[in-house]
């Protein structure tokens, strides 16, 4: 008997016809780091194509009046978006993912907006994703937390916050697993703001005024849209209680010690009136400048400790202080943070995390980060 071998017809893979698995984009909020975010985004685009099999595709662009909608924006977004906007409303940028069979949502938060977070919920029940820079959702009652957490997980969808502590630092990932794995982390304290950060580094070192220190801060894009979210500790606060609840702590942002650095009098007053009347913060700074011991240097420190094994546990402070100029925290230079991470195993040597702790280009690389983090997940 003869066997016959029969040629099997090759297999014809034609690459060209595997689509890539396209990600659909709402970036709402185009300042500092949203407008940086789409520039990367962008940059970043055929390399992102090439090497995950992944088509990053923005949908839509907006700000807090006006949005540009179209099924793939260009590069051009900038110049788009001075001709072709319009007044919108979430609903109708919800409908235009719907009617033009958009898949794979994501929505990016780089606003400072709460009123913005009130929409999460319609996001999350349309199908979208969500990934923020905003710290507003986590640091609102624990109830719209948990809420919000149970919503996600009811919808198979994702929330991602990297740079909403430590900028574009691995952080509340790293805080993340170190809890999940069972690391008992007992204390997390540290330089939390970039901007403060880079105010005492350079006030405490060089002979410029407080304000001078100040305005530049603004200018290069390191503190909130409104600077006195940062200088009145909130902004710290904010990152203590995110980190607090990633831990599985209850707490709300009441329970938190804040020293607010804003004299009393510049406290209530507008934006604008409080930035026409930096100066006024010079004096009381220089004091606290002049009233400290040699080598010692000012910082802003967020101190999260306590009995973090209990769900009410948990003592939260925000306060300026003195510390040695050779020590870890006085050591710090331009804007960088520094978290120290004590933990049951390591003892009194914590996992020390430290880098830019704010600025829009390190800030929109973090979300940029989380985009693509989610992008592996959505299936
Ligand atoms: N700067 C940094 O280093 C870091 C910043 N972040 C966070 O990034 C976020 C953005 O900061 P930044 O870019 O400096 O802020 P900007 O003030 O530069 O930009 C904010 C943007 O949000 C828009 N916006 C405000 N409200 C709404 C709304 N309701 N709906 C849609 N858009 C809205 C504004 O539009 P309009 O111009 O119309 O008001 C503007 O385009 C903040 O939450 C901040 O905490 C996080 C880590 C580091
Ligand atoms: N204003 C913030 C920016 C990052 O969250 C800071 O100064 O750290």
């Amino acid at each position: 008997m003869s066997t016959e071998i029969l040629e099997q017809p090759k297999a014809r893979i034609n690459l060209g016809a595997l689509k890539k698995k396209q990600i659909n984009i709402a970036v709402f909020g185009r300042g500092n780091v949203g407008s940086v975010l789409i520039d990367q985004l962008f940059e970043r685009k055929n390399e992102i194509a090439k090497r995950r099999d992944l088509e990053l595709n923005i949908f839509c662009i907006a700000n807090s009046k006006t949005a540009l909608l179209g099924q793939h924006i260009s590069a051009n977004w900038k110049e788009e978006f001075t001709t072709k906007t319009q007044c919108y409303s979430i609903t109708e940028v919800i409908h235009f993912a719907k009617t033009n069979q958009l898949k794979n949502l994501i929505a990016i938060d780089n606003t400072a907006s709460s009123e913005f977070v009130n929409h999460y919920p319609e996001f999350i029940n349309s199908g979208f994703n969500l990934v923020s820079s905003n710290k507003i959702a986590n640091t609102s009652s624990l109830k719209f937390y948990q809420e919000l957490r149970g919503l996600l997980a009811k919808n198979e969808k994702e929330y991602l916050y990297e740079t909403n502590v430590g900028a574009g630092l691995p952080l509340i990932d790293t805080i993340k697993l170190l809890h999940l794995s069972g690391e008992n982390i007992t204390r997390i304290k540290g330089v939390f703001s970039g901007s403060l950060s880079y105010i005492f580094n350079s006030f405490s070192e060089e002979e410029g005024t407080f304000s001078s220190v100040l305005k530049k801060a603004i200018y290069v894009g390191y503190t909130e849209p409104d600077p006195r979210e940062d200088l009145c500790g909130n902004d710290v606060a904010r990152k203590l209680l995110i980190l607090a609840r990633e831990l599985d702590l209850h707490n709300e942002f009441e329970d938190i010690s804040i020293q607010n650095l804003i004299p009393k009098e510049l406290r209530k007053v507008s934006k604008e009136t409080f930035l026409k009347n930096l100066e006024a913060l010079d004096v009381p700074f220089q004091i606290k400048k002049k009233n400290l011991n040699k080598g010692q240097v000012l910082r802003y420190v967020g101190d999260l400790h306590g009995d973090l094994s209990k769900e009410d546990g948990a003592i939260l402070d925000v306060s300026l202080v003195s510390v040695s100029k050779n020590s870890a925290l006085g050591n710090l230079q331009g804007s960088d943070s520094l978290f120290e991470i004590y933990t049951e195993n390591y003892g009194n040597h914590p996992i020390i995390i430290q880098g830019a702790g704010a600025g829009s280009k390190v800030t929109a690389r973090g979300v940029l980060g989380d985009i693509l983090r989610l992008s592996d997940k959505i299936k």
